[in-house]
């Protein structure tokens, strides 16, 4: 895996900052090259004085530790660190929240699916798995991806925190650690309905409010496949119903409770497409625009035009079989 030397043109830096960018229009090497260059845009590198070979170091070690399973694999994790940098960004997060939450959301994303098996928390727990054993059942992927994370930082030479001092580190720590635990989707609706409550009167010198949006932020990055142009959206769902689909045939074959959503035989890509950006996707991005309404035009229309357009393929689809008489 050559690092490339070259720094990319302007015209991709600024593709960088948008939902359309497409990462499998990009080699490894590349992609890799592609963090570098956010953490360089957004002054990481300069005001935390983060070593360039010990940054590239640690997105190897990064790289290294994600499997190649057909969703959560490395290019996911560039899409959702991708999607944070476009709406740190768009929404001016540094100004709103500083350099150092900024820096935790982009190393959240980053790590936040590290060593994914490809078989969900559902799967860990009814398989009674190595993880969901170590983890007590308690979001054993999310507890997994986070410790794997820091212990990368344990080696020296891929440690980007090194520079910090103790109390610095505790700070970044605990928040990448809030910021992983927070993609457990089974936590959605708890997490959601917090941020909702505290959004009317949001305050940013309240702590309690700034780790609410980044757990907001970070939620919405991870899985906002939708708010792209849907070549780039339809592969990835492709992708993800593979995984799915491989998990319930293993469930099925292991004699385990077969998840209904990812049953083949039962979902059709339409039907659970709107029901996800109806019930899911677009009540969590409309919260967050409350109070970023420069992420609207970013994120929230496409993601409606998505809905749409799978409403409008679900509707003809359901004529089709009623027609045929299924
Ligand atoms: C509340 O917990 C949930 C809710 C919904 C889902 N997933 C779905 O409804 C289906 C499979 N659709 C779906 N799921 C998606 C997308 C993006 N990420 N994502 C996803 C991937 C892995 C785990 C959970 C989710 C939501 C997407 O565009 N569509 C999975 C978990
Ligand atoms: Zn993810």
């Amino acid at each position: 895996l050559e690092i490339c030397e070259t720094t990319f043109s302007e015209e991709v830096k600024s593709a960088l900052r948008l939902p359309a960018f497409d990462s499998y229009e990009w080699e490894d090497a590349e992609i890799i090259h592609l963090m570098q260059t956010m953490f360089s845009d957004l002054g990481f590198i300069d005001k935390f004085n983060i070593p360039i070979n010990t940054l590239r170091e640690w997105l190897y070690e990064v790289y290294k530790h994600y499997n190649e399973v057909p969703f959560h694999n490395f290019r996911h994790c560039f899409c959702v660190a991708q999607m944070m940098y476009a709406i740190t960004k768009q929404a001016n997060l540094i100004s709103r929240l500083g350099e150092l939450e900024c820096l935790i959301l982009l190393v959240s994303c980053i790590c936040h699916d590290l060593d994914h098996p490809g078989y969900n928390n559902i799967y860990q727990i009814n398989a009674r798995t190595e993880l969901a054993l170590r983890y007590n059942d308690i979001s054993p992927l999310e507890n997994h991806h986070c410790s794997i994370a820091f212990r990368l930082l344990e080696h020296p030479e891929c440690n980007i925190f090194k520079h910090f001092d103790r109390e610095t580190f505790n700070f970044i720590r605990e928040g990448i650690i809030r910021c992983i635990l927070a993609t457990d989707m089974a936590r959605h609706n708890e997490i959601l309905s917090q941020f909702k409550e505290v959004v009317p009167q949001f305050d940013y010198n309240n702590r309690a409010h700034i780790n609410l949006l980044c757990m907001i932020l970070i939620k919405v990055a991870d899985i906002s496949n939708e708010a792209r142009p849907m070549d780039v959206a339809e592969p990835w769902l492709d992708r993800l119903l593979q995984e799915f689909f491989a998990q319930s045939a293993a469930e099925k074959s292991e004699g385990l409770p077969v998840t209904p959503f990812m049953d083949p035989d039962k979902v059709s890509k339409p039907g659970s497409q709107v029901r996800f950006i109806g019930l899911v996707l677009l009540p969590l991005f409309e919260a967050l625009g409350e109070l970023l309404p420069d992420i609207i035009e970013l994120i929230i229309i496409p993601v409606r035009v998505a809905l749409d357009y799978y409403r409008h393929l679900n509707d003809s689809q359901s004529r089709t079989r009623k027609s045929l008489g299924d």
